[in-house]
């Protein structure tokens, strides 16, 4: 089987005005893509419908971030629901900037997955772990404990729209990349993981991408890992050399 390759832009809080996130979307809107790759962007909430709007339509559109619950006295929150009607099909969940600064326990993350399936959304599930956990050696105990969590709440038909990715905390945004090796391993002991913990076609079938540090200059080896599906980019979405690791793959 054949995975299709993957690549999320995540902007996280950036950029800071209307004209900045519409010259980002004219970046990609004028590029040539690799019509083979399945490209997502993330940007802040507030900009999700503006560039909806203005983007490609070969582009999808994910939030970075919704809530468990669909509707309610939860103030500042976004729903899944509402997500789905505003017209975006993915959303980012557990990604460690929310684990780590904003208290999202791995089950709070399975429920967020659970709740978001519901409702209609594709999901990019990220799980990593951080500089001491893989200095332990506990880097796959980790990566499979967040994983259990979400497992538990899926049933196998649930995986087609999930998307694993794979982004060491210690590679987010430090400029220290995973080598390509170091991903690799990674990748296919999660993926040997969810042979036995899901079974052997969600294994097969289910894209785990790589994500910390990601650019033009190291895309292209990281792409050549049989396990490595694809990338969820973060400062490097914002440049133009996101296209460049969107053609990672390109020959
Ligand atoms: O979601 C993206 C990751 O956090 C990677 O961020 P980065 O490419 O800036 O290291």
């Amino acid at each position: 089987m054949t995975r299709q390759f993957f690549v999320g832009g995540n902007f996280k809080l950036n950029p800071t005005s209307r004209e900045a996130k519409r010259e980002l979307v004219n970046i990609l809107n004028k590029a040539t893509l690799n019509p083979q790759t399945e490209v997502v962007i993330a940007p802040p909430a507030l900009y999700l419908i503006p560039v909806l709007e203005l983007l490609r339509k070969d582009i999808k559109v994910a939030a970075q971030n919704s809530h468990t619950k669909n509707s309610g006295a939860f103030t500042g929150e976004i729903s899944p629901v509402q997500l789905v009607d505003a017209g975006i099909p993915y959303v980012i969940l557990g990604h460690s900037e929310r684990r780590t600064l904003f208290g999202e326990t791995s089950v709070i993350v399975a429920q967020k997955t659970r709740a978001a399936l519901d409702a209609g959304l594709r999901v990019i599930l990220c799980v990593g772990e951080t500089l001491a956990e893989r200095e332990a050696g506990s880097t796959q105990k980790v990566v499979e404990e967040q994983l259990r969590a979400v497992v538990t709440l899926l049933s196998p038909g649930d995986w087609s729209r999930i998307v694993i990715a794979y982004e060491p905390v210690w590679a987010i945004g430090t400029g220290k990349v995973a080598t390509a090796a170091q991903a690799q391993e990674v990748h296919a002991d999660t993926r040997k993981y969810l042979t036995s913990a899901v079974s052997p076609e969600v294994a097969e079938s289910t894209r785990i991408i790589y994500g910390g540090s990601v650019t033009a200059a190291n895309s292209k080896e990281l792409a050549t890992q049989p396990d490595v599906d694809g990338f969820l980019v973060g400062g490097a979405s914002l440049k133009p050399e996101f296209v460049d690791i969107i053609n990672a793959t390109a020959v």
